[in-house]
């Protein structure tokens, strides 16, 4: 192809994109006024007329927003269709390439002109579903698939991909030698990127598959299923909004590093309803980031903790009083601490929660302080049990043996009850060894949670019950004042108006569709945190078998298969990686094939030409900091250093000040997820000996890389 004909198309797509941006602008504005409109709605000062500009300015907000957002790589696609792939509806008002067949853009979002022609169709849109999904085999009517890439308005270059050779008219140009490819060379930055303009068919598979019952999506390192996870979550908000955006749609990462390297990715499909959680983050008030050694993350995480838990719940408060006296018209009433625990138990049995319970725990003491009276007492000083009542619920020392005797129980406290050896032996006895007993008090910080201590507060948050607290009432957006129902400027009515309509609190539990990412590492304990944020929810769920963290797998499905319930299952396999070099990814092969020789692999489909270093040294610290320096001049983009998991902090020392900007040290299970262009892993036996399960995480720690692979240690690994 001459450059004289790729700069001919070039320019034509270009004065398309004019066309479009041009257009973009006129929206722009009028989503402004509408807004605008909206607000003057106001001053007629009605009821209906609030709820009518609460609506008004919301949606005229949201349009605004998203024009604005996906302004940037806005058409990134075209399809040249034969006269068998014409709609009508979709084509765009120019001069088809084919004969009787039709041209269609995809981007971003969907936009028409002022004749209502379409200009670009959505991605998630079922006319662009050829995009994603026509191959040679299977065309479904296209001749030629283009993909745009432009950048600040301008397009760069196109890629086209030929499927139809015999239906393409002698004339039509054929460019580049596939999107994919090209897209895949280019570095990486600190964030991960949406994919949506070179979606390979499996992953369209998954992405577009009905929201209904339990989508699974399994693969090997770089096959994208996370970016398939974020992209389904994209496409749910587009093909079902009412239900999706009001229900709400949560996506759970194995860690902050993760949350933190995939936020950018909904929002930049024009999507920021999603909430995305981090399994340390997933309890209101609680921002967990510190992992537990394997062999404690193993007890924590095991379904057993629920029994041990449950007994906790049950047991009498340490510390607090074990006998009640008190003095009633001369006579000693008394409760000892066998009646005291027989009442405790009594009340416990009721089935409601002990928070719950505090009211009826203090009639079943008083009842039982009144039937002694009536014993003690001749008849003539007897009070009835309606006068008894209050005459001893108002004493002090009533109030006070309350107190201590049933306070306020809070999931944090109880858990730091298991820090008592002695008492925690008899709530595991019979369900945890004496040494996973020690284990697990030893490693409990009340003040500092790690992410695995989390799922044990949020089941003892649900053995427990809320606590009675009074609940601030939502807050009015448009309530600046005692009687003044404004707000101050145009840019916080926006705000405001936009948080209110997609406010939940920060314990919401009902979310409609819940997208577990890394599933492979949610624990059981984990799993049933997961499954109460969504009783009636669908679910996609996204993993590797063999990156697995957890030592019982099958313990981890029976749980999921407690959280998601019995609803229709439907698999997805991916089978290419589109982030590892061949080269890289032969030597992260190497390791989880001495494990699991017949194990499946997804093909990786880049060669760089660059084979891995592998550096076996005497000093450690030197090295480390030589090969990352090495790496950083190596690589334009960044540059992950994966440690063992405890020797995280001491080797970022190391690198310290290296690349601010470029570097991120990070422990080898918290590499879980994540991409760099370079990556180097420091003392890789230390990772594999870390557990029994340390192979697969080291096979993680060496899956991280797109271009440069470099390993440090002072063995062979
Ligand atoms: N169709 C695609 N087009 C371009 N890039 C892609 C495509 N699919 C995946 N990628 C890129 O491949 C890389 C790996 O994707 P992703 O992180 O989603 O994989 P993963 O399966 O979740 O990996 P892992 O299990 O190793 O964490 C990312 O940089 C992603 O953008």
């Amino acid at each position: 192809m001459s450059d004289a004909v790729r700069e001919s198309e070039i320019a034509a797509e270009q004065a398309y994109l004019d066309r479009v941006y041009v257009r973009l602008d006129q929206l722009r504005v009028s989503a402004a006024e509408v807004e605008k409109a909206g607000y003057s709605l106001a001053r007629v000062g009605n009821f209906g007329a609030l709820v009518e500009r609460d609506a008004m300015v919301y949606h005229a907000a949201r349009r605004r927003r998203a024009l604005e957002s996906e302004h940037d790589g806005l058409v990134f696609g075209r399809l040249d269709l034969g006269p068998d792939g014409v709609s009508g509806a979709d084509a765009a008002a120019v001069e088809p390439a084919v004969p009787d067949g039709e041209v269609r853009y995809i981007g971003r979002l969907g936009l028409r002109d002022e004749s209502y022609d379409s200009l670009v169709v959505d991605w998630r849109a079922p006319a662009a579903a050829p995009f994603y999904r026509a191959t040679p085999a299977d065309r479904m009517g296209v001749v030629r698939r283009r993909s745009i890439r432009s950048t600040n308005e301008k397009v760069v270059s196109i890629e086209d991909d030929l499927l139809d050779p015999a239906g393409a008219p002698e004339s039509m140009a054929v460019i580049g030698d596939g999107a994919l490819l090209a897209n895949l060379s280019r570095a990486t930055g600190r964030g991960m990127k949406d994919i949506v303009a070179t979606i390979q068919r499996e992953q369209d598979d998954a992405i577009r598959s009905p929201a209904s019952g339990v989508t699974v999506v399994r693969g090997g390192p770089g096959t994208g299923k996370t970016a398939v996870a974020l992209h389904r979550a994209a496409y749910l908000l587009y093909a079902d909004r009412n239900r999706y955006e009001s229900g709400g749609v949560l996506v759970v990462g194995p860690s902050d590093v993760f949350v933190g390297y995939v936020s950018r990715v909904l929002p930049s499909l024009g999507e920021d309803t999603a909430t995305l959680r981090s399994l340390g983050q997933l309890v209101e008030g609680v921002q967990a980031t510190r992992h537990e050694p394997p062999e404690v993350a193993a007890v924590k995480g095991t379904l057993r903790m629920q029994r041990v838990l449950a007994r906790a719940a049950r047991a009498p408060v340490p510390d607090s009083p074990d006998r009640l006296r008190i003095l009633y018209r001369g006579e000693l009433l008394s409760l000892d601490k066998p009646a005291l625990d027989d009442l405790r138990r009594t009340v416990l049995n009721l089935g409601v929660k002990r928070n719950a319970a505090r009211a009826k725990a203090a009639g079943h003491v008083l009842d039982t302080l009144w039937r002694q009276s009536v014993e003690l007492l001749p008849s003539s000083r007897q009070q009835h049990r309606e006068e008894f009542a209050p005459d001893i619920a108002e004493r002090p020392e009533f109030i006070q043996f309350m107190r201590g005797w049933w306070p306020v129980l809070r999931p944090a406290g109880v858990l730091g009850w298991l820090t008592d050896r002695r008492r925690l032996s008899r709530w595991a006895n019979g369900v945890l060894s004496n040494r996973e007993i020690a284990t697990l008090s030893g490693s409990i910080r009340p003040d500092d949670p790690s992410v695995e201590d989390v799922a044990l507060l949020d089941e003892l948050h649900e053995l427990l019950g809320d606590p009675p607290v009074r609940r601030r009432p939502p807050r009015d957006p448009f309530q600046v004042a005692e009687g003044v129902r404004e707000v101050t400027t145009y840019a916080d009515r926006m705000a405001a108006a936009r948080a209110r309509a997609v406010e939940r609190p920060e314990d919401y539990r009902d979310y409609a569709h819940i997208i577990v990412d890394e599933s492979q590492d949610v624990s059981p304990m984990q799993w049933r945190m997961i499954g109460r944020r969504g009783p009636h929810a669908t679910w996609t769920i996204v993993g590797d078998p063999a990156q697995a963290a957890w030592a019982d797998p099958a313990e981890a499905e029976r749980a999921m298969d407690g959280a998601v319930g019995t609803r229709r299952r439907s698999g997805f396999t991916l089978t290419t990686n589109y982030r590892n070099s061949a080269e890289i990814f032969a030597t992260a092969a190497r390791v989880i094939r001495q494990a699991q020789p017949d194990i499946e692999l997804p093909t990786a489909v880049r060669s760089s030409g660059v084979a891995p270093v592998e550096r076996v040294v005497e000093d450690l610290e030197p090295a480390v900091r030589e090969a990352a320096q090495a790496l950083l001049d190596q690589v334009e983009g960044t540059v992950g250093v994966i440690t063992p998991t405890g020797r995280r902090d001491e080797v970022a020392k190391w690198v310290d000040g290296l690349g601010p900007e470029r570097l991120q040290t990070v422990g080898a299970l918290d590499s879980k997820g994540m991409e760099y262009d370079g990556v180097l892993v420091v003392e890789p036996a230390d990772i594999r000996a870390e557990s029994a399960t340390g192979f697969r995480t080291l096979y993680v720690a060496l899956s991280r890389a797109t271009q440069r692979l470099t390993t440090v240690g002072t063995r062979p690994y």
